[in-house]
């Protein structure tokens, strides 16, 4: 064979490899693209789909399929979660995990581990087949209005990640058989350990911990009035509304959305719980990110005193205010159980703060963002200054202390990298 036949013949060769692997690609991009949709399509079915109404501040938004809300650096944390829970269930649009029915009734062994009653329903705690351990709340089946928060829930809590919040890790719906799974807490709720269970389960809370939940409650409601896109309203402030971890790191559970009115039911539709609703609320009717502020400052004032607001806290705090000549003598309303051993600086800091917190008007009243602040340079001192008593929590809040949650596009990103995981 001559050069130029030699050369000719090479070239055609070369062009018939390249050819041949250049449509081998294009197929395989048209089949993978082909499962792809396929995939997404049959997790959709398994979807919550209808657009519900959220409680955002200032407007009535909608969250509808697709729309993104905001992750924080938390959400690394809660992929792990779904990750290990998701190996027996199928996975809905918003990325968590739909469980079958047969599997939280063997799970909760024939929901006979009862954990508590709420408005919603009972809730038990279930041990899942990959070894977690889940609080599994059941929609009670006579309300209408709990089926609507309990889709709101999911829709919401799907999209709403972080380290002060009690996270959604999968649900059920199946006809008639509506339920949340949530992130189990070990040490229940704040209220158990200011007054139900003390003596019995529990020691009384120390005032560094005291410092710590208030920190931990404060920068879940940030990230919720601040963070989250659009901003929501939690509208039921409340000691049992706070839950403690195994290291006692509080978190907010309960985004009680369209929960059944509690303050005057049947006359009213006034949402909330008695002696945490913010009075402007009540004469004006609209609940704002301020209303909220006022129910932490309750919150605040329940730390300080032990005291329970649905008995008289706010009138005894007044009380103090009022006979106190201009400077407020904040150690006479301390809580007893402390036997005096708290910060005095620190105590007025939280106290003022509190009292802020609950100013009549509204606009008188700190942001969220101001109160983490403040709260945030309370924490540092009680550090600073009795660093080596102070229990693991108040450490530990005090090094997230400036790390604010924003939400940006990395961590958006990595949702929809989670999301993709599942859907494969
Ligand atoms: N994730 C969880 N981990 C551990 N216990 C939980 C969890 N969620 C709820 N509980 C417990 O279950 C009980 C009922 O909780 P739920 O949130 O339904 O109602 P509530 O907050 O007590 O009252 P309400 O519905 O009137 O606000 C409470 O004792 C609570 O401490």
């Amino acid at each position: 064979m001559n050069w130029p036949t030699l050369t000719f013949t090479i070239g055609i060769c070369i062009g018939f490899v390249v050819g041949v692997s250049l449509a081998l690609s294009i197929v395989s991009c048209v089949i993978r693209g082909r499962k792809r949709t396929d995939i997404e399509r049959s997790s959709s079915h398994s979807a919550v789909t209808i657009p519900v109404q959220v409680q955002v501040v200032d407007s009535n938004s909608t969250l509808s399929e697709g729309q993104e809300s905001p992750r924080t650096s938390e959400w690394s944390n809660t992929s792990i979660w779904l990750e290990r829970l998701r190996r027996n269930s199928s996975v809905s649009a918003c990325g968590i995990p739909k469980y079958f029915y047969k599997d939280i009734q063997k799970a909760t062994s024939n929901f006979t581990t009862i954990i508590g009653n709420g408005a919603f329903g009972p809730v038990y705690k279930a041990q899942m087949d990959t070894g977690e351990t889940v609080a599994v709340k059941v929609l009670g089946t006579n309300s209408r209005q709990g089926e609507q928060e309990f889709l709101t829930e999911v829709l919401l809590l799907g999209r709403l990640h972080h380290k002060s919040l009690v996270d959604l890790v999968g649900y059920v719906a199946e006809r008639g058989k509506h339920m949340l799974l949530y992130i189990y807490m070990s040490n229940g709720s704040l209220d158990s350990h200011l007054y139900a269970d003390l003596g019995k389960n529990h020691k009384p809370l120390s005032w560094d911990l005291r410092l710590s939940i208030a920190l931990d409650v404060a920068r879940g409601l940030e990230y919720l009035h601040h963070g989250a896109s659009p901003p929501v309203v939690h509208r039921d402030i409340k000691s049992c509304n706070i839950l403690l971890d195994q290291s006692m790191r509080a978190k907010v559970t309960d985004f009680g959305l369209s929960r059944p009115e509690m303050i005057k039911p049947r006359t009213s539709n006034v949402r909330g719980t008695f002696g945490y609703v913010d009075p402007e609320y009540l004469s004006t009717r609209t609940f704002t990110k301020k209303s909220d502020v006022y129910s932490f400052g309750v919150l605040l004032f329940e730390l300080i005193t032990g005291r329970n607001p649905q008995q008289g806290l706010m009138e005894y705090v007044k009380l103090a205010v009022m006979e106190s000549e201009g400077k407020v003598g904040w150690e006479e309303i301390v809580d007893p159980q402390l036997n005096g051993k708290y910060d005095v600086h620190n105590l007025h800091d939280m106290a003022s703060l509190a009292f802020k917190c609950v100013n009549e008007v509204s606009k008188s009243r700190p942001s969220m963002c101001e109160i983490v602040q403040e709260l945030s340079q309370i924490c540092k001192r009680q550090i600073k200054d009795h660093g080596g008593t102070s229990p693991a929590a108040l450490k530990e809040v005090s090094i997230e202390v400036g790390q604010t949650e924003i939400q940006d596009f990395s961590s958006i990103e990595s949702s929809k990298m989670v999301r993709r995981l599942h859907s494969r």
